[in-house]
């Protein structure tokens, strides 16, 4: 069937879990993940999703008609499988603060959920609330007032403040983004926030909300048009919004549930009490062989991660790369071998379209967090730490095209001052940069 022709996917009346998760920054992967889980796990429907976008009003505009469903695309090499998936009872624009406050403050309410992009925390560089951010001073001066705040960190603050007033009890916030210690950075983001406007507040915080670390995995690039003809052919239906995934999927979570939570291990989550390693194992060789590849891989003319990594050159990149930061994953439970095997795999999965352009962005504090720390590991520990040194050397060779007039070393500086002023690191760097222009 073609899209044009295909009814309009819609929920049946009456099939709506009740509202325990609120979730904030509503994407593509929120869909492929967390609330794909959750309807696997809640065989009883007692775990419904009430979504928040995070700036644009899109998803919200697309998914709310069809009473928040959605079809789930599983795109192995070999072909497509659809699901129509039911968790995501309820949808709004992340502006609805009248509908956020009601919902984060209800004591039916057991959870927060989060994918607001790295950027969204609003962090800075020493990973403490960015109060030099005019949004995040906006929100921070208008907190209490008729102004209703617009970043993730003034919406979980005025929500929670919202919580404590109503007496609705304790709560978890999950943070499903990609960054090291995603639960205490949120811990850090809400205490620096609620300490600016009420420190009673923030003291609540501390005692009643649990900010639970996870480590989530699976390759979910944007929605196309094309998947949207897709989809009408494999169910009937006409989704403005379906997901596209890959098979793979993995989360692994640590903290505490103080409220409850769905039965995720159920549906193949694990939950440990060290997560350090699985965080550093995924974000070093899954996000920074992507990081390496949006750069090197554009420099050599490709456009997505399966191109780049057909091409040798890259592909010898990436697994210097991952030799280099494997030195430093030493846990045995991480079992390298066995995930280095299915990153290949993975990322050769020629059905899955993942623009390098697209994981390019924010790619400054990508760097940062995915990339540096290999390099200063290798580097305490006596190596040069060239592959990662490599990947900083494709960045600022597309920095310096991109920004003309300005000096390497200007550019370097704004990742990391420590890259110019160690000499011998900043001379290898600039002998890579030399070497990538010279190919
Ligand atoms: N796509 C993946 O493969 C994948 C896999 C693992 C983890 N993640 C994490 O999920 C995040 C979102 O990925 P996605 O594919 O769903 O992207 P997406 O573009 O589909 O959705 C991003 C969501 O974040 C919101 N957002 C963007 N900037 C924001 C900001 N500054 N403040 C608040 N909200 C903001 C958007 O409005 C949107 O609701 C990633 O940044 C990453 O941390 C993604
Ligand atoms: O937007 P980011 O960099 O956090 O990541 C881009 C991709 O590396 C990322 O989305 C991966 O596909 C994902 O982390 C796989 O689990």
């Amino acid at each position: 069937m073609s899209v044009d022709t295909a009814p309009r996917l819609t929920r049946e009346p009456g099939t709506a879990a009740p509202v325990r998760i609120v979730h904030l920054g509503i994407g593509a992967f929120a869909r492929a993940h967390q609330a794909w889980l959750t309807a696997l796990a809640d065989t009883a429907g007692e775990w419904g999703i009430a979504a928040f976008t995070g700036r644009s009003t899109t998803v919200a505009d697309e998914l709310a008609p069809q009473g928040g469903l959605y079809t789930l695309i599983t795109r192995g090499a070999d072909g497509d499988r659809a699901e129509i998936v039911d968790s995501i009872v309820a949808v709004y624009p992340g502006s609805d603060i009248e509908a956020w406050t009601a919902l984060v403050s209800a004591p039916t309410t057991a959870l927060l959920t989060l994918t607001i992009t790295e950027a969204g925390y609003r962090l800075g560089a020493d990973g403490a609330l960015d109060t030099t951010d005019p949004a995040v001073r906006a929100d921070l001066e208008g907190f209490g007032t008729d102004r209703a705040p617009e970043t993730a960190p003034g919406r979980l603050v005025h929500g929670l403040a919202a919580r404590r007033a109503s007496g609705a009890g304790p709560m978890a916030i999950v943070s499903c983004d990609n960054l090291p210690g995603n639960g205490e950075l949120v811990r850090a983001m809400l205490a620096d926030f609620a300490a600016a406007v009420d420190p009673g507040l923030a003291d609540w915080i501390a005692e009643n909300v649990s900010s639970v670390s996870t480590s989530i995995d699976r390759i979910t690039p944007r929605t196309t048009a094309e998947d949207i003809e897709t989809v009408a052919k494999l169910t009937g239906f006409r989704d403005a919004s379906p997901v596209v995934t890959e098979p793979f999927f993995d989360w692994v979570l640590s903290g505490d549930f103080p409220a409850g939570r769905p039965a995720w291990e159920a549906a193949g989550a694990r939950f440990v009490t060290d997560i350090e390693p699985f965080e550093a194992r995924k974000l070093w060789l899954l996000n920074g062989a992507h990081t390496l590849l949006a750069s090197a891989g554009r420099l050599r003319g490709h456009e997505t991660v399966a191109e780049a990594l057909a091409d040798p050159v890259c592909r010898e990149w990436v697994e210097a790369f991952w030799d280099e930061a494997a030195r430093h994953l030493t846990a045995p439970e991480l079992e390298l071998p066995r995930y280095r095997a299915q990153l290949i795999e993975r990322f050769e999965n020629p059905r899955i379209r993942h623009n390098l352009a697209q994981i390019a962005l924010d790619n400054v504090t990508k760097i940062r967090l995915r990339i540096l720390p290999v390099l200063r590991a290798e580097r305490a520990a006596g190596r040069t730490g060239e592959a990662a040194a490599r990947a900083i050397a494709a960045w600022a060779t597309l920095e310096a095209a991109a920004q003309p007039g300005r000096e390497i070393t200007e550019i370097l500086a704004d990742l990391d001052p420590q890259l110019v002023d160690e000499a011998v690191l900043r001379a290898r760097i600039t002998g890579l940069i030399a070497e990538l222009l010279a190919r």
